[in-house]
């Protein structure tokens, strides 16, 4: 027999990939009370066009990736609505790097230098799987320190534009910053591929994510009309009680719900923007910046957490409600942090590993 609708209520804090999944899982699974409420005046988040001289640019996500054992939920449905994507030829690099004086250089001496990046990163990927094994234990280093142990520093302009290239450009930050366990293996790429595809289309990428939203939210010529969807209500405070979460908005709006998804960014739960009452389990008023979560076991859980691995308990703890807050968003997906596909998955909340599946196992 069927079991009836669940009667609990969401709210899911966020417009960007990850809201629009989570909408979209708790959909088919029955829930249809729920209302998103995003910050901005649209949907899509970090995937988000502009216009410069009257062409569609994309201000955020670009690429698309493909080529791998596995396919990018991404990148499937820019097929299916036929985004206009570009190949990244990569390869073309080494004939295209310029002298800090002018001219450029010659193709053998680039080609040789990505050679010696390739194998400073095939060191730094083995010595991550060795970091990530049992005998590793907590240890991490930065993908610098990996460099310096390779005995291959990138020096001089074309070894540090190389490297650039190979590191910073892909997270963002330098390699003296950027942990090599979270990093290497290049997940997202192992998986689905190391083929990049630019989007060049003036729908733009976003298109992707209307293209969900449209399969579930009612709308009308291309506007979501589904007044499920509040758009320009930011989240100021997220209230939490034994039965309930309230939420307040910036403009005074109240909204109450039994569970709330907090989709929003790493960045954003950082600041001060959001106010949780209770406050969130963490130190950071006693070491700030540090994002030191603080846990206290006893008993037979103390004994069951000694004997599992590190990895196993650190998953645990990243997949943990906060009472009747759940977290969503890139950065809570440990597999493809930092991609759009990241963001899909972490919506879906289908395995135990998800960070939402406790939620829908309610309904289930
Ligand atoms: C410049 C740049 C380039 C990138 N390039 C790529 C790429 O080429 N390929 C790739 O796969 N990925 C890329 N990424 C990463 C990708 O864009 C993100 O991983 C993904 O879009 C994140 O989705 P999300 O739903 O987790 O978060 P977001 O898209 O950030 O969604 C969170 C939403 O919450 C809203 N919000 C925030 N605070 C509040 C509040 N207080 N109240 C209400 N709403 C709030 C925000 O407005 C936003 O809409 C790039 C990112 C950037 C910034």
């Amino acid at each position: 027999s069927r079991s009836p609708p669940p009667s609990d209520s969401v709210i899911i804090i966020g417009a960007g990939m990850s809201g629009i999944m989570a909408a979209k899982t708790l959909e088919e699974a029955g829930y249809k009370d729920y209302i998103i409420l995003e910050a901005d005046s649209r949907i899509g988040g970090r995937v988000h066009k502009g216009q410069v001289d009257g062409n569609t640019v994309e201000m955020g996500a670009n690429w698309l990736f493909s080529g791998g054992p596995k396919s990018s939920p991404a990148h499937e449905i820019a097929k299916k609505i036929k985004l206009r994507t570009l190949y990244s030829d990569y390869g073309n690099l080494s004939s295209n790097i310029y002298k800090q004086g002018g001219g450029l250089y010659e193709k053998h001496v680039v080609e040789s230098a990505f050679k010696v990046a390739d194998a400073r990163q095939e060191f730094g990927t083995n010595l991550s799987k060795i970091l990530s094994s049992k005998k590793g234990g907590d240890d991490d280093i930065s993908i610098l320190g990996s460099q310096r142990l390779f005995k291959q520093v990138p020096k001089g302009p074309l070894d540090l534009a190389v490297d650039y290239f190979y590191n910073d450009f892909e997270e963002a930050e330098p390699t003296r910053i950027s942990s090599l366990k979270n990093t290497f293996p290049r997940q997202l790429m192992e998986d689905f591929g190391e083929d990049s595809y630019f989007v060049a289309d003036p729908r733009g990428f976003e298109t992707v994510v209307h293209y969900i939203a449209n399969q579930f939210l009612s709308h009308n010529n291309n506007k979501i009309t589904d007044p499920r969807l509040q758009l320009k209500k930011t989240v100021r405070k997220i209230n939490q009680s034994k039965n309930k979460v309230i939420i307040t908005t910036e403009d005074g709006s109240v909204y109450h719900a039994n569970y709330v998804i907090v989709t929003v960014s790493v960045g954003v739960l950082q600041s001060d923007l959001i106010g949780f009452v209770p406050r969130l389990p963490h130190l950071e008023n006693e070491l700030p910046g540090e994002n030191m979560i603080f846990v206290t076991v006893t008993d037979e859980e103390s004994r069951r957490i000694e004997q599992q691995s590190e990895k196993k308990t650190k998953a645990e703890i990243m997949q943990q409600p906060f009472g009747r807050i759940y977290f969503a968003g890139e950065h809570t997906n440990s597999t493809y942090l930092g991609y759009v596909d990241g963001a899909y998955f972490s919506g879906t909340f289908r395995s135990p590993s998800d960070s939402l599946y406790p939620l829908l196992g309610r309904a289930t």
